[in-house]
């Protein structure tokens, strides 16, 4: 990390109301110094111009679609950026990743007093191309990558608590001053989310299993429908629907996004390839033909069902947060609460005070966050009720 400090940005910071699981709004300071321009109004960049906006940060937008960009003022995201408004101190670059460093390269010349930032899901090519090209300015460069999304894209399905609770990782380079790694940590404590540091490798790899493959695991599956027969899709259920979720998310990002992240995501398909010829085989053996017919419950076809179901058992198990899910019929209310003594207490006698029921409730912990989110489940019609009594008693509701 390069010494380069510009102690302008992120630092200093403007008091304003941010109710983080409390039943008070209390004052909190917020540490991003605007004016922040952000480039590529759309889900990520629109959330997060929402995120700022409501804590009083001077947010404009700039988009290659004017559209996109108009519909993101429209929704409270920032103001439409134009020539002689006040440089920005800090510019986050929110495109797609095959046109990221491109964008980031532009901005650190176009403006350069300003911190640069980018939120790609793929980091090693774009950190790669941004350090061959920028020299000196790198310093000002850092990646993150907000670790939370929709299958939707653009900015109409934008929301100002989509980070909140979420990870958010600072994906630092050499050059990197620690000017803009605080600068970036600082950003994503403002939004509401938890830090994790890594270098662009290991991000790579990380991300590569936890969301690229899951990405193309749903897309595959989704695939097979396309031939189904429709008495078969009639049948669909939660299982179906929880595996295929993703897969109505945006072709053109995601092709760039996994080609951005080809080795490491053939990696894992090629472990994924072998677990899957090994479970064929074995199911294979407890064919019957018909000429010898077999055991279809024979001790190889379980024997290799068993080890994917049980392998499948123990890694879910290690998802920090996610050891069961409740009823699907129910709907869901996140709420961030610190972990401390007292606030879920507070927090379910102000559901009580709503006159709302609790169906079910989980608890998801962040490793080694001194906050969790409290979700609570609730019938579908007291969703808006819930989330518009919490937020109006000044406790932080994220989306989900
Ligand atoms: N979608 C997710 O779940 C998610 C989560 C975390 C990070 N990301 C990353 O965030 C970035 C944006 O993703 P998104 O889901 O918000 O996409 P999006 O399609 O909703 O928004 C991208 C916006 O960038 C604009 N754009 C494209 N090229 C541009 C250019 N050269 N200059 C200016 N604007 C340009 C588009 O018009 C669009 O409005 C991507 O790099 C993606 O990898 C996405
Ligand atoms: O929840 C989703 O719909 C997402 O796709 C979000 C998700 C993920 O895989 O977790 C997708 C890509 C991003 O880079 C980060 C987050």
């Amino acid at each position: 990390m390069g010494d380069k400090e510009n102690q302008e940005v992120g630092t200093s910071g403007q008091e304003n109301t941010l109710p983080i699981g409390t039943k008070s709004p209390i004052t909190v300071t917020v540490g991003t110094k605007g004016p922040v321009l952000i480039i590529g109004a759309g889900l990520i960049g629109g959330s997060l111009g929402m995120a700022l906006a409501r804590q009083g940060v001077e947010v404009y937008l700039r988009d290659a679609s004017p559209t996109a960009v108009s519909l993101a003022a429209s929704l409270g995201a920032g103001k439409v950026w134009e020539s002689g408004l006040p440089a920005p101190r800090l510019v986050v670059v929110a495109t797609p990743p095959d046109v990221t460093a491109n964008v980031v390269e532009a901005s650190l010349q176009e403006f350069p007093a300003a911190m640069v930032f980018d939120v790609s899901s793929v980091k090693t090519p774009i950190v790669s191309a941004v350090l061959a090209s920028a020299a000196e300015a790198a310093a000002r460069y850092c990646s993150v990558h907000p670790m939370a999304g929709k299958e939707v894209n653009g900015v109409g399905a934008a929301s100002a608590d989509l980070f909140t609770g979420r990870p958010w990782v600072i994906v630092a380079h050499e050059k990197t001053s620690s000017a803009a790694v605080l600068a970036a940590r600082t950003l994503g404590t403002d939004v509401g989310a938890f830090l994790i540091a890594l270098d662009p490798q290991e991000h790579d790899r990380a991300v590569a299993l936890v969301s690229h493959v899951p990405q193309l695991v749903s897309s595959l599956m989704g695939g097979l429908l396309i031939e189904a027969p429709v008495t078969a899709l009639e049948l669909a259920g939660g299982g179906l629907r929880d595996v295929t979720r993703v897969a109505a998310s945006d072709p053109r990002l995601w092709n760039a996004i996994l080609s951005g992240n080809a080795p490491a995501v053939k990696t894992i398909l090629e472990e994924l390839q072998r677990n899957l010829s090994d479970l064929i085989a074995g199911l294979d053996s407890g064919q019957t033909t018909s000429e010898t017919p077999t055991d279809p419950w024979s001790t190889s076809a379980v024997g290799a069902v068993n080890t994917v179901m049980t392998r499948g058992n123990e890694g879910v198990g290690r998802i920090p947060g996610k050891h069961g899910d409740a009823a699907s019929q129910y709907g869901q209310v996140a709420v961030l609460v610190p972990d401390e003594p007292g606030f879920l207490g507070r927090l379910f006698q102000e559901i009580g005070q709503a006159n709302i029921n609790i169906e079910d409730f989980r608890l998801e912990h962040s490793l080694g966050q001194a906050r969790g989110l409290a979700i609570i489940y609730v019938i579908p019609a007291s969703v808006e009720p819930l989330t518009a009594h919490l937020q109006g008693a000044g406790w932080s509701v994220a989306s989900l």
